[in-house]
């Protein structure tokens, strides 16, 4: 079983929703990445999702795209990334690693080339943000047979036949994208997103995660009741660009807030049993 079933299927086993913080790997500093990796875990994240920063990174808005520019000034790349979840890995066997990325960097190295990498260096699970199901060709089945789990989007727009086929080519998670837009973005409308996580679920048996403007503990909290995953990135990013200069204040204010969901999350669940 790969990492991520195996830890989906303990957190349904204590019906615990997972927590998913995002970073950009190399932001602010690519010293401080595995480290923060580490305290994300510690915080009570059950997966890490990093991203590999790319210079135009269409799917995100001004906050990630910042963290992009940072990352890229110390001229973080794909093969950097890879090895610094080889580092992370070296301490924690166990949390999955869903690693984000463009396709630009993964065309450059090769398909085949980059899932050989990725899977060596302990990646769980791939999302490609700027390519078509259409236009993927075999990258998932690729991936899925190298032992990867390809990790998909559905959009608010997505029509229930490309939710199938998602769904029928998806592993680890489904990732459903709260709104319409790019990373970031405010305002969330809980019950429809809850709709939409239910239609997902009956298609699939995987686990379906929420991401896309969830910025505080409540709203993870909330999120939490209607999603088997809660993603959040843009308001970690917001508290590394705050503390950019001082990694140590960084790493600080990016786990207090994990910590805070985690309990907002554990707390409501309590409630609710
Ligand atoms: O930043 P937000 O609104 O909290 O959304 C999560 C998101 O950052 C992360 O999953 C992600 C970062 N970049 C992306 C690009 C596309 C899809 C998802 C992502």
């Amino acid at each position: 079983m790969s990492r991520l079933a195996t830890r989906f299927q303990a957190l349904r086993e204590q019906q615990r929703t997972a927590l998913i913080p995002y970073i950009t790997a190399g932001d602010p500093h690519p010293d401080l990445t595995v480290r923060l990796m580490h305290g994300l875990v510690a915080a009570g994240a059950d997966v890490v999702e990093v991203g590999v920063p790319f210079s135009d990174p269409i799917g995100d808005g001004p906050v990630i795209q910042q963290a992009c520019e940072r990352a890229l000034r110390h001229n973080v790349g794909l093969r950097d990334v890879l090895a610094m979840v080889r580092r992370f890995r070296e301490d924690d066997t166990e949390t999955p690693v869903v690693l984000m990325g463009y396709m630009n960097p993964i065309e450059v190295m090769g398909y085949a080339e980059f899932a050989k990498a990725a899977l060596e260096s302990g990646v769980d699970g791939v999302l490609t943000v700027d390519m078509p199901l259409e236009e993927m060709g075999d990258l998932d089945g690729l991936l899925a047979d190298t032992g990867l789990d390809p990790v998909f989007l559905v959009a608010p727009t997505s029509t229930e036949e490309r939710m199938q086929t998602i769904c029928k080519r998806a592993g680890g998670f489904v990732y459903y994208v709260s709104i319409k837009g790019v990373t970031g973005a405010a305002s969330l409308d809980i019950d429809s997103v809850g709709q939409r996580v239910d239609s997902l679920r009956s298609m699939t048996g995987l686990p379906v995660g929420v991401g896309f403007g969830i910025s505080d503990a409540p709203t993870a909290a909330r999120m939490a009741s209607v999603a088997d995953a809660v993603v959040v990135g843009s308001a970690l990013v917001r508290r590394i660009e705050a503390n950019q200069d001082d990694l140590d204040k960084a790493h600080e204010a990016v786990t207090e807030l994990v910590a805070d969901m985690r309990h907002a999350m554990d707390a409501a669940a309590a409630t609710s049993a």
